[in-house]
């Protein structure tokens, strides 16, 4: 029977082994220093020894490799080993193992008293080596999905050629598609004919209950920037909500950031405006006070709510639910989370659950009696569907979907549905622990990079934006600082309008700069990533990663403020030489097409030269000047 064998201390019997040991040792020793003698002697003489030693001088070589195995073994087992490995028997990562099983295959020759031969590797030749672990790679975990995953329903990506008149979307109510002509869309993109009309099912039995009675699925969309997705669930949503009576919140719109929830709360405006209903948003860009007042109202006999339609950002949200006395999530019919890994991302704020504990008062809630009184959703029986109750449906939108399951679980989903532009369950992960190879791009985007040093990166944006003639450029950079110094480089450089965005300035001011970029009168905006996502600027002709974007949804989002809605754009990203590869290869696994090399040579920014030093030099003093200021 085979025995783990654990080196260790054997008690006072073993003593005299050890002496006998301790001999063997001294002797070896002798041994070996004999040998480095001889050695020696041959170095000195090497073309007479090597005559001398003629066959046997060379053979002594060989046995070397043995030697410096752990076995110490007796000259034979040596020998033993050393035809092993001639024959190339065991490779030499699994030496030690080897050793020991060569001896094994000979049988071991015993000793007096039972012990193991001189030499012989420690271990009993049957037993097994503890911690004697072999090298083997291990196989690759290929990811497992869910099949609502693994199986999404395909939508197209391309907005230009997939388009679906409106009339052909029977499910859109005449009122609406009116709206939508007057705002200039007569036909819907491939994301919103698929969403639109599976959005508008689901509350086809009214938004009170789901179809049936049966509580209905949540809906996850993933589709490439720029495809249209804001309206996608615009238009389901207020038509829903349009045969409504008494003014609720039915529908919260969560967001990551206060730019993007103005942009989404604008596009609802545009299509409530001569409806009853209303929106509120609640950012924090103005006072809790005055966000309060846009929720409810104090009456005599308690709170009037004031919004239909909630767009929010995650943090005032809490504040609200917390702090507005009155302001109340009984009645959410619809919850659409926007951005929605990025918002996942943001679970540690806890925002989901608070919402969903707002939303089902439970038992004993303020409202025992309600008709329609919520709890928590249960596991469905005959007995549950006698009493249907207002099911609250998620709508998850992005253009970078994760497709872990973990972090989508963090979301409660119900029997989900996925819509999708890309190839399911493809591709290795991404540096941020998403899985690769599954997004998409918009068609009219094309890629580039341009090889670059660290000190010519400001004069290759001067150069793109002055020698090739762009005119709306959005430029990423990784930081506030180097947001801030860029800025103030070309502004000293002149010759381009030019404005910074970040956390830097206040949110009206961030406001007034983004409408300034739209309205053209920007022509190179400086940003951190804080405009990377969502944001829907048109005629952004070019987007300049400054510094190279360290994850890959970073880059698809950035690159995406170009090239939306069919239009066609272009994504430079300068890239030093350190970072070209990890950068291509990132971008290949993402399923970009592929990068375009933008060289751009010397003698092409040498005229920018003189004034770039001027520029550089008036940068410092700037520097310095604000330095002083911010120790003063
Ligand atoms: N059917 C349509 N016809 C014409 N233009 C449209 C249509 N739908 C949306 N658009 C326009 O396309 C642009 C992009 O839409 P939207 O912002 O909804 O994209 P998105 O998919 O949400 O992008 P992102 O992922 O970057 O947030 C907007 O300017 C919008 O007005």
């Amino acid at each position: 029977m085979a025995l783990f064998h654990v080196a260790r201390y054997a008690g006072p019997e073993a003593a005299a082994a050890e002496a006998e040991a301790g001999g063997r040792a001294r002797a070896l020793l002798e041994r070996l220093q004999r040998r480095a003698r001889e050695r020696q002697q041959l170095q000195e003489e090497p073309g007479e020894a090597a005559q001398a030693a003629g066959p046997a001088g060379r053979r002594r070589r060989r046995p070397r490799r043995a030697r410096r195995r752990p076995s110490g073994g007796t000259p034979g087992s040596k020998r033993r080993k050393a035809d092993d490995e001639d024959a190339g028997a065991e490779s030499s990562e699994e030496a030690p193992a080897a050793s020991c099983g060569a001896a094994e295959a000979v049988g071991p020759t015993e000793a007096p008293g039972g012990r193991p031969p001189d030499g012989a590797c420690g271990p009993p030749a049957q037993s097994l080596l503890l911690g004697d672990f072999k090298r083997t790679r291990a196989p690759k975990v290929q990811p497992f999905l869910p099949a609502w995953l693994a199986e999404p329903s395909c939508v197209s990506r391309n907005v230009t050629e997939d388009l679906v008149p409106i009339e052909d979307v029977p499910e859109v109510h005449p009122d609406l598609q009116r709206r939508l002509r007057a705002h200039g869309i007569t036909s819907f993109f491939p994301v919103q004919a698929a969403v639109i009309p599976a959005v508008l099912d689901s509350a086809a039995g009214g938004f009170l209950v789901g179809r049936g009675g049966y509580r209905p699925s949540d809906l996850c969309v993933s589709a490439p920037t720029g495809s249209g997705k804001t309206l996608a669930f615009v238009i389901p949503v207020v038509q829903a909500l349009l045969q409504r009576a008494v003014c609720r919140v039915r529908a919260l719109v969560v967001l990551p950031t206060k730019e993007l929830a103005q942009q989404v709360s604008k596009v609802f405006n545009l299509y409530t405006d001569a409806t009853p209903l209303r929106v509120a948003l609640v950012t924090g860009q103005k006072s809790l006070a005055k966000e309060q007042e846009s929720l409810v109202q104090k009456t005599a006999d308690g709170f009037r709510c004031l919004a239909d339609i909630v767009v929010a950002t995650p943090g005032r949200l809490v504040d609200h639910i917390d702090q507005t006395p009155g302001f109340s999530l009984w009645h959410l019919r619809f919850l659409v989370v926007d951005e929605a890994d990025r918002m996942i991302d943001s679970m540690h704020q806890s925002w989901l659950p608070r919402v969903v504990a707002a939303a089902f008062p439970g038992e004993g809630g303020p409202e025992p009696f309600a008709l329609l009184q919520r709890r928590q959703p249960q596991v469905v029986t005959a007995a549950s569907t006698c009493c249907p109750q207002m099911p609250l449906q998620k709508l998850l939108f992005s253009a970078t979907l994760t497709q872990n399951p973990e972090k989508l679980q963090q979301l409660g989903l119900y029997q989900p549905r996925l819509f999708s532009t890309g190839l399911a369950g493809r591709g290795p992960s991404d540096a941020d622990g998403d899985s690769g190879g599954k997004y998409t791009f918009p068609t009219g985007l094309t890629h580039h990079y341009v090889p670059c040093r660290l000190r010519s990166k400001p004069l290759v944006v001067l150069h793109l934006i002055l020698d090739l003639n762009f005119s709306r450029v959005l430029c990423f950079t990784n930081s506030r600082e180097n947001s801030h110094r860029l800025f103030l480089l070309v502004q000293a450089f002149g010759g381009v309008t030019v404005a910074e965005f970040s956390s830097r300035h206040s949110p009206g001011r961030r406001k007034m700069i983004l409408k300034q970029f739209e309205q053209g009168k920007i022509q190179l905006l400086i940003s951190t990533d804080a405009t990377a996502r969502g944001i829907d600027v048109r005629a952004v002709q070019l987007v300049v990663n400054y510094d190279a974007p360290q994850y890959l949804r970073t880059y698809v989002h950035r690159a995406g403020r170009t090239a939306r809605a069919g239009n066609t754009g272009q994504a430079f990203t300068l890239l030093l030489r350190v970072q070209e590869k990890r950068f291509l290869r990132m971008l290949a696994e993402a399923g970009a097409p592929a990068l375009q090399r933008h060289e751009v040579p010397a003698e092409l920014l040498q005229p920018l030269l003189p004034r770039y030093e001027a520029a550089l030099s008036e940068l410092e003093s700037a520097v310095k000047e604000e330095q002083r200021q911010k120790e003063a």
